[in-house]
């Protein structure tokens, strides 16, 4: 399991080691670990040119420790100081003992224009809004130069406890965390700012409590169901699937599509395109009778493709076994009756309609993604999965959210909302609780979409066919 914590915690737990460890030894500690991730990037040390962006904070100098360390190596490094007289100052004494130079902030852009590497530590987690003036000129230096750029602790610019991202950023390759992971290194829109993430351990010790955790292929192998000798399908869990209509009959085969491969024992089908699914999937228990009348389910899954019709929605809220609502059916669910259910219920919406059941607009849920779910989860009582680039899982309940980050952009492609409600809603009737189906369930999904597309697009029932495969992936069989 990966965790991301808040920086009010890693604070504390920062005091708390700081207090038996002599003077400096946890920067020292984090500028050694930033040298080496450095030095593998550069693959050379000895003759390259690294320019360190230096701000007024401890975040300038971990980059300056590190500078150090890669001068005695033989690398040409330059600091580019944006408080020349805040600097830290044992940090830029260490530089220059190792031949490092200093530059002002002027100079900095055509340093930066001729460089191997770019550190960014103009800012880390002590970090307040989007840069500030004077660093966006080298921020966009960076940018456009062909170095590689490496943040340190986070990109400067992003929010390390939301993953938002107030104006202009820092957009590096690659980024040395300290410690724990922080939620805006998970979370998009900042996700995207932090390139790759490598995390180094400084002996912080943590406590429960995470802000996000992001479920690893071990996690995921855990959670899925695995037959035992004895089951048969209702121990295994049957998942009614109430959806398409006759304008969008696809999206009920899609769902089943997921569904057959989500682990329950059976699929049972509501709805009217019953031909459309069963001329695909034969094995699908198909029903034309209505959720409340159509038989034994262990969950439903009501919504994709539904069009305007609320009775099936109302009839499968009514019930008392887990619900997943996609699509149609978030608008047409009353917000009581979900809030009045007490077996698990979990809103699958992508941004545009978390969007529309929070009354604002969708940049302000894909800014704000952490902030969008929590409120959604805490207004209906329920678990919800906000879908997109990094989905994100949060209980009812509130606590830790889960984050997914297997998902592809090839996954953005019509129909493959409905093939993840079908496999999440046959998780959640194999038995898992709606947070671990939603986030097992996503991150299968995601994997799926990844080997389906393989770098080429794809239609949704491509990434439904490849869920067996990222299933034994997960599994390590196969
Ligand atoms: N925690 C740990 O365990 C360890 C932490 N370590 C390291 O320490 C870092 C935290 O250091 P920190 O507390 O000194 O804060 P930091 O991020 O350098 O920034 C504060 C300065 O930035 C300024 N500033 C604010 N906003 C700004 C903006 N938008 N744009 C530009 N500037 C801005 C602000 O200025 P002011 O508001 O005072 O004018 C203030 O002076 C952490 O990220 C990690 O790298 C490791 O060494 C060891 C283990
Ligand atoms: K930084």
């Amino acid at each position: 399991m990966r965790t991301a914590y808040s920086v009010e915690t890693v604070r504390t737990a920062e005091r708390v080691l700081m207090a038996r460890l002599p003077e400096g030894a946890l920067m020292q500690r984090a500028a050694a670990g930033l040298a080496a991730a450095c030095a593998d990037l550069l693959g050379r040390v000895y003759g390259s040119r690294v320019v360190l962006l230096v701000g007024s904070g401890d975040n300038g100098g971990d980059a300056l420790y590190a500078g150090a360390r890669l001068a005695r190596r033989g690398a040409g490094v330059t600091a580019v100081l944006l408080t020349p007289e805040r600097a830290h100052a044992g940090g830029l004494a260490a530089l220059r003992r190792a031949g490092g130079s200093v530059a002002a902030a002027g100079a900095g852009e055509g340093l930066v224009a001729g460089a191997d590497l770019v550190v960014d530590g103009i800012v880390g987690i002590g970090g307040k809004g989007g840069l500030r003036a004077e660093a966006v000129p080298l921020a966009e230096a960076a940018r456009r130069s062909r170095a590689a750029v490496v943040a340190v602790d986070l990109p400067s610019g992003v929010d390390a406890d939301t993953g938002q991202v107030h104006g202009a950023a820092v957009r590096a390759d690659l980024t040395v965390t300290f410690g724990t992971h922080k939620p805006g290194l998970l979370i998009d829109p900042a996700r995207e700012y932090a390139g790759s993430v490598r995390l180094v351990d400084i002996g912080l010790e943590l406590p429960d409590g995470a802000v996000l955790e992001a479920l690893q292929h071990a996690d995921v192998a855990r959670l899925l169901p695995v037959p035992a000798v004895e089951s048969d399908k209702y121990r295994r869990g049957v998942v009614g699937i109430a959806a398409g209509s006759a304008r969008y009959p696809g999206a009920a085969v899609l769902a089943v599509s997921g569904a057959l491969r989500g682990g329950a024992g059976a699929v049972r089908y509501v709805g009217p395109a019953g031909d459309a699914v069963i001329a695909r999937f034969p094995e699908t228990l198909v029903s034309d009778r209505g959720p409340k009348r159509a038989g034994r389910v262990q969950a439903w899954v009501v919504g994709p493709g539904a069009g305007d019709d609320a009775g099936p929605v109302a009839e499968v809220l009514a019930a008392d076994v887990p619900v997943l609502v996609d699509a149609d059916g978030l608008r047409l669910a009353d917000p009581g009756a979900v809030r009045r259910r007490t077996a698990p219920t979990l809103m699958t919406p992508h941004a545009g309609e978390a969007a529309a059941l929070l009354g604002v607009s969708r940049e302000e849920v894909e800014g704000a993604r952490l902030a969008a779910v929590r409120e959604l989860a805490g207004r209906y009582g329920a678990a919800v999965l906000l879908k997109g680039s990094t989905t994100l899982v949060a209980g009812r309940d509130g606590g830790t959210v889960r984050v997914n980050a297997t998902g592809t952009s090839w996954l953005a492609t019509a129909g493959s909302g409905d093939v993840l409600s079908g496999l999440v809603g046959s998780l959640l009737a194999a038995g898992l609780s709606a947070v671990d189906a939603g986030s097992a369930g996503a991150y299968l999904h995601g994997l799926a979409g990844r080997f389906a597309a393989d770098g080429a697009p794809v239609g949704a029932h491509d990434v439904a066919d490849a869920i067996p495969g990222a299933w034994r992936d997960v599994r390590g069989v196969g």
